[in-house]
């Protein structure tokens, strides 16, 4: 029988009782790993050997990993500085314990949101309390990194959770090992003889012609290659197109709109009394800009008298003061039912025919604290529909259609109270991994008060629908912060496919 060199070599060193590691056989044959792997694929599929694989996780620092192997854990300098600082004690102020651990920059941000994780204090109203029985010495996260800079084994769970904080880089290492068959024993007695092939095509022999004569080597397509991990659009990108796409083909068009735009657009035109405490400076960010003094003065005038005295006979308004200065104040948009607003209203596109559905996926800006289910910058899917006679129905079956579409068929309704709908529903679902009930949006029909000042004649149902909740219930993350920011899951955001 003729083989390729390797090949030929291979098969002397095998064995038909003693499996060899694809390893052991370069070293032993002094050909290079891939080149063995691809010659045992082959004399496998002549039958001549049999591979058996075996896929190990293995486990290598971070450069953040090393850091943290030498200077500590960032909650566990947090929590060595806490105590120092008497907080097994008394609650001690979040600064001080900052300043004095030496954290910085983004080291702050994991420290803290590690610390009550590893229960290893609490944090409430910007004071800092350590848990007295905890001991930072037995840190099992520490532990496995030790392990894995001592080449040891770490837990595999802490691990993955080393992993996933970015410390530590996991890969999956196959391990192939050979062993000869009956066949590949009976061909050896009778003798094997190498055949030469050819790997690499040189210019020399294509001058010669050489290359007519020579036998080349097969492509192993099966051969490991490294991973490439060049950029790719972000989770919560890909799944805002998917909703995109969803809208359209449920004959939605889209909306485009300013971020930052008069209160006038996101809250007056809304109904929202001047005096509603999500108008304060706790909720909004104002911008120190110049106010939008062009707003269109006939609907300005409307919209304030529903304000002042209500819509329709039984109308009341608010009797509260109204000014025009607030209306033109310019803030960061808090929602995109400001986008709602200026389509309805005519002001964005010319005035809409019924029917009409429009929506929008775009950034809205909330002073909020920053915890695992709420960013101060997030996505809204916005939407509503334009037709005569809408009822509750309507609105709850577009949301089954639209949720279906992902997945999602265990929508939740419950009543609520929006100043500019009635009625108002909240939309929740169930998280897939831990089974909480999960807020995933707010809507409702709109009310006179809204629609009369707009000139908008039929009924308008409306929602906010928040996408990274969306992302939530797809993916069953538990933490948002896992696609945001620094401690994001970077092996989740390569691998992560978005399908519907
Ligand atoms: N603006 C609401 C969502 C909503 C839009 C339109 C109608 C009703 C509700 C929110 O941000 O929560």
């Amino acid at each position: 029988m003729k083989l390729p060199a390797t090949e030929v070599a291979l098969l002397e060193a095998a064995s038909a009782t003693d499996p060899r590691t694809v390893e052991q056989l370069a070293e032993e044959t002094g050909e290079k790993p891939e080149a063995v792997t691809r010659a045992a694929f082959e004399l496998a599929d002549e039958g001549l050997v049999a591979v058996e694989e075996r896929t190990e996780e293995s486990y290598a620092l971070t450069d953040e990993g090393e850091t943290y192997l030498e200077s500590g854990l960032p909650e566990l300098r947090l929590y060595r500085a806490a105590v120092e600082a008497g907080a097994a004690d008394d609650p001690v102020s979040m600064g001080r314990v900052i300043g004095a651990s030496g954290l910085e920059g983004p080291e702050v941000d994991i420290a803290l949101s590690n610390f009550a994780r590893k229960g290893l204090g609490r944090i409430d109203s910007g004071e800092l309390s350590a848990e007295g029985d905890a001991d930072p010495d037995a840190d099992a996260e520490t532990a496995a990194l030790a392990a894995v800079a001592a080449a040891d084994d770490p837990d595999p769970e802490v691990a993955d959770r080393l992993a996933e904080r970015g410390l530590l880089d996991r890969s999956e290492v196959t391990e192939r090992a050979v062993t000869l068959t009956d066949d590949g024993v009976t061909a050896l007695m009778e003798g094997v003889e190498t055949a030469e092939t050819v790997g690499q095509l040189t210019p020399e022999m294509l001058t010669s012609g050489e290359w007519e004569d020579v036998e080349f080597a097969e492509y192993n397509v099966e051969a490991d290659a490294e991973p490439v991990t060049g950029g790719r659009s972000h989770i919560l990108r890909q799944t805002a197109e998917a909703v995109k796409d969803t809208l359209v083909g449920m004959g939605f068009e889209e909306m485009d709109g300013p971020h930052a735009d008069a209160d006038f657009w996101i809250n007056d035109a809304l109904f929202m009394p001047q005096d509603h405490p999500a108008r304060t400076h706790w909720d909004r960010f104002t911008l120190d800009v110049d106010p939008m003094d062009d707003l269109p003065d006939d609907l300005v005038g409307r919209v304030e008298d529903a304000h002042r005295n209500g819509v329709g006979p039984d109308g009341e308004g608010y009797h509260s003061p109204w000014s025009r200065e607030f209306a033109e104040e310019v803030a960061l948009r808090g929602h995109t039912t400001s986008l709602s607003m200026r389509y309805l209203s005519g002001y964005q596109v010319g005035e809409l025919e019924p029917p009409q559905r429009f929506f929008s996926v775009e950034k809205v800006y909330r002073n909020d604290t920053l915890d695992p289910t709420h960013l101060l910058e997030f996505f809204q899917i916005e939407g509503w529909v334009m037709a005569d006679d809408l009822s509750v129905r309507d609105l709850m079956g577009t949301f089954e259609e639209f949720y279906s579409q992902f997945g999602i068929t265990d929508i939740e309704f419950k009543p609520h109270y929006n100043p500019y709908t009635e009625p108002s529903f909240e939309l929740f679902g169930t998280h897939p991994e831990t089974g909480e009930i999960v807020e995933i949006g707010n809507s409702g029909i709109f009310r006179d008060e809204v629609l009369e000042p707009l000139g908008v004649e039929c009924d308008v149902m409306a929602w906010g629908l928040a996408l990274e909740r969306l992302l939530m219930l797809m993916y069953g993350f538990e933490d948002i912060r896992d696609v945001h920011g620094t401690l994001c899951d970077l092996d989740l955001l390569r691998n992560v496919e978005v399908v519907h």
